[in-house]
């Protein structure tokens, strides 16, 4: 097995794709076109760790669905390394990878098929997926949930599972939303490490975050309020 020799979740370091460029986007909804995102400008750079923080409904996870694809903007554009990310159906590119609040598991698989399954739709073979799926969860310490069907998981169980997941891929971008909700301190540090290691090998990695901890953690700071960026301040715990 291709194991990283850092000891990391995802694959050895690669040359970094290039930023995650979000240019002047808006984002318009429903019957009254309400903003939820306004004019937003902002760059993730690859290598480093962004945290993204603003009060609850803010636009946070909105953002984060316009960079990486999951929903195109009204206005404006998200590229990565130029090529934009919305490919017309919500489909994410594989060079995307997401740790959503609801985690987006499937219930009646067990955790280590909901990690395999990440690696499979990319061309990796049964095995090899399944055993790399197996060292993800014990980077997250869940190695020995693996048999588990994820319904009968706690949350931050499940948080942990889709972390996995979304780490085991090794995409170049990987934008997480609020992965340390559900943890408690050893387990959010652990987190953060791993975060920091796929920022190491090269990828735009984003958390959006209400935790003080993650991010002092982090590289960058942007902060968004009402659908718009304003000047990021220390969060206070
Ligand atoms: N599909 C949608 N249609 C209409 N409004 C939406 C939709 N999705 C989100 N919203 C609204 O957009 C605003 C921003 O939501 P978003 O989830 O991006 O905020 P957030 O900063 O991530 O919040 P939280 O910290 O609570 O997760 C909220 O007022 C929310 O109710």
């Amino acid at each position: 097995m291709s194991r990283p020799a850092s000891g990391a979740v995802s694959p050895p370091a690669r040359p970094p794709v290039g930023p995650l460029e979000v240019r002047d986007v808006s984002l318009a909804v429903g019957p009254e076109r309400r903003l939820l995102l306004d004019r937003v400008d902002v760059t993730f750079p690859p290598g480093r760790l962004t945290a993204l923080s603003g009060p609850s409904g803010s636009g946070k996870t909105t953002l984060l669905s316009v960079a990486g694809g999951l929903l195109a903007p009204s206005e404006g554009t998200a590229t990565l390394a130029g090529s934009p990310t919305w490919r017309g159906s919500g489909d994410p590119r594989p060079e995307v990878a997401f740790v959503l609040q609801v985690y987006g598991l499937v219930p009646v698989l067990s955790a280590r098929e909901n990690v395999s399954v990440a690696l499979r739709a990319r061309g990796v073979r049964a095995a090899e997926a399944d055993e790399r799926a197996e060292a993800a969860l014990a980077r997250f310490h869940v190695a020995d949930l693996g048999d588990r069907q994820v319904e009968e998981l706690s949350g931050g169980q499940m948080q942990r599972v889709a972390l996995a997941r979304g780490l085991v891929v090794g995409a170049d971008v990987l934008l997480a939303d609020e992965p340390t909700s559900e943890l408690d301190e050893g387990n959010r540090g652990l987190v953060l490490a791993e975060l920091r290691a796929e920022a190491d090998r090269g990828a735009v990695v984003v958390v959006a975050t209400h935790d003080p901890a993650v991010v002092a953690a982090c590289d960058d700071h942007h902060a968004l309020d009402e659908g718009r960026l304003v000047p990021a301040r220390p969060l206070v715990g």
